[in-house]
């Protein structure tokens, strides 16, 4: 299988190096493109890894590299010569681009796509995935709704024959880590935020975390992806104005804040709601630590689960954009 690699941040940087640290799961797949916002590199035969992984520990940029051009997604098309696309470049949750384009275009001429971008498939989920059903391709979101964390995979797999009325999740590594922080160590919320910043987990607009928005794009997804809902109701409330007073009050009574969002339903509609809340040791997602998120589904017939662990880093992220490429080889 060739693959092309669009987007070449922290994520993109992380699966490359997976390629050569995974290797012996790998036999048969070649890397034929890294492209970033001004070009990329370019190897009908692959490009040679150890190289790349060269230029990422040395700090060397890609347009040093000796198989640089200028190249875009169009070249890809062109030149029809890989079977998946992984799509890492930034989330845009205003109207999904750039990576709204890369992927039609990918699946459009029947290229497999895997991705960890939010914007494209909070507000095309179901156009692009019509696409790559109708040209018997995988369009593979795992890493948008909590990197490492198999959100949508234990949604989609372990209820079959049971409702989902209810979904609980903590999906914010940077918010979940910027609170603790702020606990244990008692430091500032900007503090916080610097040292979540240089862990590389916050997005390249951190605004995204700490303002509820990364963990509603993901509760939307989870929304379409596991139980196919369009909603429209979303309040979204972020971490922003949390100090360390209600910090230390939470602590007082033994209690925890979390940013959770939920999915839940009237009987009528479902809705989403994102903000922060105290909640007790008898919460699902209370021993959620760090940068680790968590998940809970709530069902009518089959009980409640949760799942907790993945925690957000670039690496994480990229090891659930293997986990869906090798589902798809
Ligand atoms: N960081 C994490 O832990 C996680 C991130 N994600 C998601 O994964 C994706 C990648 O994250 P991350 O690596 O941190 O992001 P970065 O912001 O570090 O990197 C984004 C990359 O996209 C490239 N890019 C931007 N616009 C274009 C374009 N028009 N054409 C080609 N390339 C473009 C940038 O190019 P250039 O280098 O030239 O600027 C850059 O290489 C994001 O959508 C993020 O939301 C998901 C789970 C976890
Ligand atoms: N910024 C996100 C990373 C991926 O979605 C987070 O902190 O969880």
């Amino acid at each position: 299988m060739n693959l092309g690699l669009i987007g070449f941040g922290e994520v993109g940087k992380s699966f490359v190096k997976l390629l050569k640290i995974r290797e012996e799961l790998l036999d048969g797949i070649k890397l034929n493109y890294i492209i970033k916002s001004n070009g990329g590199i370019y190897n009908p035969e692959g490009l040679d890894i150890k190289s790349i992984i060269n230029h990422i520990d040395k700090n060397i940029k890609l347009e040093e590299h000796p198989n640089w051009k200028n190249i875009n997604i169009d070249n890809i098309i062109e030149n029809k010569d890989i079977d998946c696309l992984i799509e890492l470049t930034s989330t845009n949750i205003k109207d999904g681009e750039p990576g709204y384009t890369h992927i039609k275009k990918a699946l459009t001429n029947k290229i497999h796509v895997v991705t960890g971008n939010k914007g494209p498939i909070i507000h095309y989920y179901k156009e692009l995935k019509s696409i790559a059903d109708n040209n018997n391709r995988s369009l593979k979101v795992g890493c948008t709704t909590g990197g490492a964390l198999p959100s949508v995979d234990v949604g989609n797999s372990c209820f079959k024959g049971s409702k989902i009325i209810e979904i609980q999740g903590v999906l914010n590594g940077t918010s979940n880590y910027i609170i603790e922080e702020m606990t244990n160590s008692k430091i500032t919320y900007i503090e916080a935020l610097e040292k979540a910043q240089s862990l590389k987990i916050a997005e390249a607009n951190p605004y995204l975390d700490v303002s509820g928005y990364d963990t509603a794009a993901k509760m939307l997804i989870i929304s379409k992806v596991v139980m196919d809902l369009d909603i429209k109701d979303i309040y979204v409330e972020g971490i922003e104005n949390i100090g360390l007073y209600e910090i230390e009050n939470a602590e007082k009574d033994n209690k925890k804040i979390k940013l959770i969002g939920k999915i839940s339903s009237d009987n009528k509609n479902f809705i989403i709601e994102v903000k922060p809340q105290l909640i007790d040791k008898y919460h699902p997602l209370y021993s959620i630590d760090g940068k680790n998120k968590g998940v809970y589904y709530k069902t009518d017939i089959l009980g409640d689960l949760t799942i907790i662990g993945g925690a957000s880093s670039p690496l994480n992220a990229a090891s659930s954009i293997l986990r869906d490429l090798i589902s798809i080889c």
